[in-house]
């Protein structure tokens, strides 16, 4: 909320209109609705009749638990105005209803994370339009076909009413509603732009809730301005409670593009009953595509839940973070209905659903990746980063996640299970190897690899930041623990190679126990150690991180985000096959070049640090060294 636009004090007593501008990242919202070229402007009477439905439901839950909101016999019902004469549309409700304050704090300012994180793709996107169906956009939808939107509404038990209205242009204003006020709730008049008067034609309504609506839990109704019939369009049933074979796709995906405000279809369908200790019913999504918020740390989940059929909150952890994106309905036959805030954050009953359901989603999960690996591997590419943060944020799960997880490989061909990787393993491998890096072109060519390629050896590409993380945690799969190619000792040698060594015969032992000594002695603290290793194939030099030192990667990860890892300094690698490694080797052993050896050193050092996609601890000596060297080659 705006606290600068709400304590302006523009009243000029009570009765009168007041005007007030909207807060910057509502006028925001409102300039790019105006000015929409979006193609699917119906979804704006979607939004209108979910807030509605929202409306009735909440008062509905609240006239349960507070005695003093006595709601009558009306049943919660919401009916559709059209008017051709007038060009205008409006939804009405008999819900909560909005107070003066309300009004002004709801219509006026943006509270919602996801509004707000709307607002912040769009100052980062030039084309506004394109997101506009990325996200539930709310009350302001109405403004892409609105020359005004008038909103009179009562708040249930309130005596007095109010009308807010605005063209959307910058400000709204707030008055004292006249006679034609609801008794309870909210009427939403949408006075329609020229070009979108078909909106007040009670077919084309009703061709809009049929697709946008149809499974909104509470009744809607139509009529025209002026006569008393009106006809049902929905009936408000809970699609969740009806049977799972009596519900077609086509239905599941309307409810689902309702309830997300989505416009591709769900990827994976999840509808059940539990009944035992518990009984509960689920009908839960996974979405077709990622949403733009799903690494917002502000981003909740985004289950709902029904208690008997009304609706509690959206805010229960009904699902741990990791699997945040799914959405959809849980409705608990056995919760109390007057659940409080603390009772929401430990109710062993809402631990039992999350656990059960956290459950059975991953066990739909693998079920469709064997069944239908296609679509599988669209919901892994979707989510799969946040699946995994599961392996570390509950262990208790990580053999299943373990089974349903796919990872890109140095074998590229597309996506590979742990099972897969574990079955192809070579001769003496002890551990299942990963590189961690930021693209998969980034690590598909560090020199760390060359010596798990000459050996057929398939080696993880782990490129979600998340990676760096559960690696460290998880103890191993099947036994086989997982180690970093740039960690470590490279304990390739047991291991035969599949391809010839490039290079062939190694310098002599003696030779190379001279030149790692002068190496080392060389370069100082720079290195905690100098060695030489089978990481190597065609690459001088690597560097890694010393035995029990973290990932280097992680590392860099860490000091990026601000934390500092103690600084362990990295062990430089030599391959002993390499001709350079061999000549300088031999001039080692043979002594007198201390001078040249040392220079190589500090160029042999800034090369592997340039493989790490570093720059050389000193660019300028790095620089002048190279140029020396260029010189000599070049005869200058
Ligand atoms: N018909 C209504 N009755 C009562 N309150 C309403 C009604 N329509 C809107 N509101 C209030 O205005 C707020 C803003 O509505 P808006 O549709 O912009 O966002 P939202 O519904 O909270 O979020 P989203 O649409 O993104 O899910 C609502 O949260 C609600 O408090």
């Amino acid at each position: 909320m705006d606290s600068d636009i709400l304590n302006r004090n523009e009243t000029p007593g009570a009765g009168g209109a007041e005007t007030r501008p909207f807060a910057a990242d509502v006028a925001q919202i409102l300039k790019l609705m105006v000015h929409s070229v979006y193609s699917d402007r119906d979804v704006f009477l979607r939004e209108l009749l979910s807030n509605a439905a929202d409306a009735c439901e909440k008062l509905r839950h609240l006239s349960l638990i507070d005695d003093t909101l006595a709601v009558g016999a009306e049943p919660f019902g919401i009916v559709i105005e059209v008017d051709g004469d007038n060009g205008t549309l409006a939804v009405i409700d008999n819900g909560i209803g909005m107070s003066r304050e309300e009004l002004t704090e709801n219509l006026g300012t943006i509270a919602r994370s996801g509004t707000r994180a709307f607002v912040e793709a769009l100052s980062k996107k030039e084309d506004g339009s394109a997101l506009i169906g990325q996200f539930g956009v709310g009350f302001y939808a109405a403004f892409m076909v609105a020359k005004e939107v008038v909103v009179t509404s009562r708040r249930a038990g309130a005596a007095e009413a109010w009308t807010w209205r605005s063209d959307g242009a910058g400000t709204f204003t707030v008055e004292p509603a006249g006679d034609d006020a609801p008794a309870r709730g909210t009427r939403v008049t949408v006075v329609l732009a020229d070009d979108a008067r078909d909106y007040a034609d009670a077919f084309r309504v009703e061709e809009v809730v049929r697709t946008h609506a149809a499974h909104i839990p509470v009744p809607i109704a139509i009529r025209t301005a002026g006569s008393a019939e009106s006809r049902t369009l929905v009936d408000g049933t809970a699609l969740w409670t009806r049977s799972r074979s009596s519900v077609t796709p086509e239905e599941y995906a309307e409810f689902f593009k309702t309830l997300a405000g989505e416009t591709t279809d769900p990827a994976l369908t999840v509808h059940y009953r539990a009944e035992g200790r518990q009984d509960y019913s689920v009908l839960a999504f996974v979405p077709g595509r990622t949403p733009f918020d799903l690494f917002n740390p502000d981003r909740k989940g985004r289950m709902k839940l029904y208690v008997r059929r009304v609706f509690i909150t959206d805010e229960a952890a009904l699902l741990p973070g990791w699997l945040r994106f799914v959405r959809g309905v849980v409705d608990s036959e056995d919760l109390p209905l007057n659940l409080s805030r603390e009772m929401l954050q430990s109710n062993p009953l809402i631990d039992a659903i999350r656990k059960g359901l956290t459950g059975r989603i991953l066990t739909e999960l693998e079920k469709l990746a064997e069944n239908d690996a296609a679509s599988f591997l669209k919901i892994w590419d979707a989510f799969g980063a946040v699946i995994k943060e599961g392996l570390y944020e509950e262990p208790d799960r990580r053999d299943a996640i373990f089974k349903i997880a796919r990872f890109r490989t140095t074998r590229g061909e597309g996506w590979r299970t742990l099972a897969e990787i574990l079955a192809d393993k070579k001769e003496n491998q002890t551990a299942l190897y990963y590189v961690l890096g930021e693209s998969e072109a980034a690590v598909a060519t560090s020199p760390h690899l060359e010596g798990y390629r000459a050996r057929g050896i398939e080696v993880m590409l782990l490129t979600d930041p998340v990676d760096a993380f559960w690696v460290q945690t998880a103890l191993g799969y099947e036994g086989k623990p997982f180690r970093s190619v740039t960690q470590g000792s490279a304990d390739l040698d047991q291991i035969p190679l599949t391809a010839p060594q490039e290079g062939g015969e190694e310098a002599k032992a003696g030779d190379v126990a001279a030149l790692v000594a002068l190496v080392k002695q060389s370069l100082g603290d720079k290195v905690s150690d100098v060695r030489t290793s089978a990481r190597l194939a065609t690459s001088p030099v690597c560097l890694v991180a010393p035995e029990f030192g973290p990932d280097r990667q992680l590392e860099k990860l860490l000091s990026r985000s601000g934390e500092k890892m103690p600084g362990l300094a990295p062990v430089l690698e030599l391959n002993p096959r390499h001709a350079v490694v061999k000549a300088l080797a031999a001039k080692a052993a043979a002594g007198g070049a201390a001078a040249e050896i040392e220079t190589s050193a500090r160029l042999l050092f800034g090369q592997a640090r340039i493989l790490d996609g570093e720059v050389p601890d000193d660019p300028a000596a790095f620089s002048e060294a190279l140029s020396a060297l260029l010189e000599r080659s070049v005869g200058a």
